[in-house]
């Protein structure tokens, strides 16, 4: 990936990455040892103390090799409040000597990254844009996200998000793709652009610039998604039930009575829907919009088998369910008709998205990041993404539930038929939302919309098993739960909130 100067042959400073490397969140390769590093590019972008490089590892694991991005910053003497981020003490093989450090937690450092973007600089392979017609402020400093993250993000004051892609792909990043087109097409669902870092193509690679960061408008005052589902699904497991007849036990709450519970999700995942269903439409028009022929629909259900046939390889308790996830891909590669397939958001979950003063906001239009970079950018089926807020509805649902190692069997049972309950309820209100703003109906494509959930679900079950193994229940348990039933949105139609409506 690209070409450039600077201490790329230090021996030391390759040793201490190597070390450091496998600990960084960040990481994606953490499941297999590292068998070569090597400093791909190395561009200095301040000299002195402190200094500043910026560098891409190459990074060879089992044949393949990745390539990631690193601020190394270089100090003689390094403040307490960065010693957590030091990486080693170099001593001076290529003329550097100090300690190292990740750079993207010392503000000192972060500032000229917007200096450069608002001057549009060109610094060896390292190309900063500014978005035509914006103006960059350079006088804030950055500091890391707090947020549960794949990459990391700078704040800048209350202005300005900086995603650092860490792991990077060859060519245009689909994020940034996505959110520059739609940022130009004058969509409210996304955070404005504002600005990007690109390396140039390297000598002999041809072709686009491989993106490194992202500058785009600060949601300040935004509320995440996720978190503001599980509030909703707190309030509604602390709900008490109304009495039953005086001998018996209590009656049973109904995904219904989640309505009237304090803190409910409903009218939200309704306006959630009716964003997505905006954002399709802006997509379409910007990216167009292709009719997958039967041998493309084909080719989607043998990729869905062979990912459950991998990740069932690996993680035994998913081999049980696997002729149930099996028939629902059957019926994807039977489907005679033609389907419209166009770009679209490629990992859509409840992480993904902000409320804002003025509605939702959809977030890191990366897609799944185990996937390779073709297949994020490949056009698929608006629903794909309607599937993944619905998984993202049962996550949120059972959260809870799996993360308290400490029920009792009852009270976990009562809980668990509350989840269901809270996510049909979720579920039924997003896809109304989604259909009446326009998009395809749900309904409409069940047999689809359940293959898209268990081919989410099976990646899930791999992303869990890999990255977050005590979550490894929660995706599992929706499996069993999706397998027993038929449609996307089981029996429960959504009318608004406090309409009882079960048929
Ligand atoms: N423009 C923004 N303004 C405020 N918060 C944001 C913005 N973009 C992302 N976030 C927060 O950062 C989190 C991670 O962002 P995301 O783009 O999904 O990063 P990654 O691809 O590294 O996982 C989001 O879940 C959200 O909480
Ligand atoms: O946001 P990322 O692009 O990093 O996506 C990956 O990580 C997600 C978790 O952070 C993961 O999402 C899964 O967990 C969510 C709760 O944390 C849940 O809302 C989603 O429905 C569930 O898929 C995502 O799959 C993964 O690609």
């Amino acid at each position: 990936m690209g070409g450039g100067a600077g201490h790329g042959g230090d021996p030391s400073l390759v040793r201490l990455l190597a070390g450091w490397l496998p600990r960084q969140r960040w990481f994606g390769g953490k499941d297999a040892p590292i068998d070569d590093l090597a400093i791909g590019t190395a561009t200095e972008l301040r000299t002195g103390d402190p200094g500043l490089h910026h560098l891409v590892l190459d990074v060879r694991q089992g044949g393949a090799t990745e390539h990631y991005q690193v601020l190394l910053g270089v100090r003689r003497d390094l403040p307490e409040r960065l010693r957590p981020h030091e990486i080693g003490l170099l001593a001076g093989a290529a003329g550097i000597a100090g300690h190292a450090y990740d750079a993207v937690h010392d503000p000192e450092q972060t500032r000229p990254l917007l200096a450069h973007m608002a001057g549009e600089s060109v610094i060896g392979p390292l190309r900063f844009r500014r978005t035509p017609g914006t103006g960059i402020r350079t006088d804030l400093d950055g500091a890391p996200s707090t947020a549960e993250q794949s990459n990391t993000s700078l704040v800048f004051g209350d202005a300005y998000m900086c995603k650092l892609f860490r792991k990077l792909t060859p060519g245009v990043n689909p994020d940034l793709e996505v959110n520059l087109a739609l940022t130009r097409a004058g969509c409210e669902h996304v955070p404005a652009v504002h600005g990007w870092i690109e390396l140039a193509p390297g000598d002999g690679a041809g072709g686009e610039p491989v993106t490194l960061a992202l500058l785009s408008e600060f949601l300040r005052s935004a509320a995440d998604g996720w978190q503001l589902a599980l509030t909703s699904v707190r309030d509604w497991f602390a709900r008490q039930p109304p009495p039953g007849p005086p001998s018996g036990p209590p009656a049973a709450l109904t995904p219904d009575d989640a309505g009237a519970a304090g803190g409910d999700f409903a009218a939200e995942a309704e306006r959630l829907g009716a964003a997505t269903a905006q954002v399709h439409r802006d997509l379409a028009d910007a990216f167009g919009v292709t009719a997958a022929p039967a041998e493309r629909l084909r080719a989607l259900a043998a990729g869905m088998n062979e990912q459950l046939d991998a990740v069932a390889e690996d993680v035994p308790q998913l081999r049980p369910h696997a002729a149930a996830v099996r028939a629902a891909f059957a019926e994807v590669a039977a489907a005679g008709a033609e389907l419209p397939f166009q770009r679209v958001h490629g990992d859509f979950h409840l992480g993904q998205v902000m409320r804002t003063d003025h509605g939702w906001v959809l977030l890191d239009f990366e897609g799944e990041p185990a996937r390779a970079p073709a297949e994020r950018r490949a056009p698929g089926h608006p629903l794909r993404d309607v599937a993944g807020m619905l998984r993202s509805f049962e996550y949120a649902a059972r959260f809870l539930i799996a993360s308290d190692g400490n029920l009792a069997p009852g009270t976990a049972d009562m809980l668990e038929l509350r989840a269901q309950a809270w996510a049909e309820r979720n579920r039924a209100a997003f896809c109304a939302g989604y259909a009446a703003a326009g998009g395809p109906d749900p309904a409409a494509h069940a047999a689809l919309v359940r293959a898209f959930e268990f081919d989410k679900a099976v990646y899930e079950i791999r992303y869990e098993a890999r990255n977050r193994p005590s979550w490894l229940p929660v995706p599992l348990r929706s499996l069993e739960h999706l397998a027993g039933r038929h449609g996307p949105i089981s029996k429960v139609r959504f009318r608004g909130p406090g309409h009882r409506s079960m048929e």
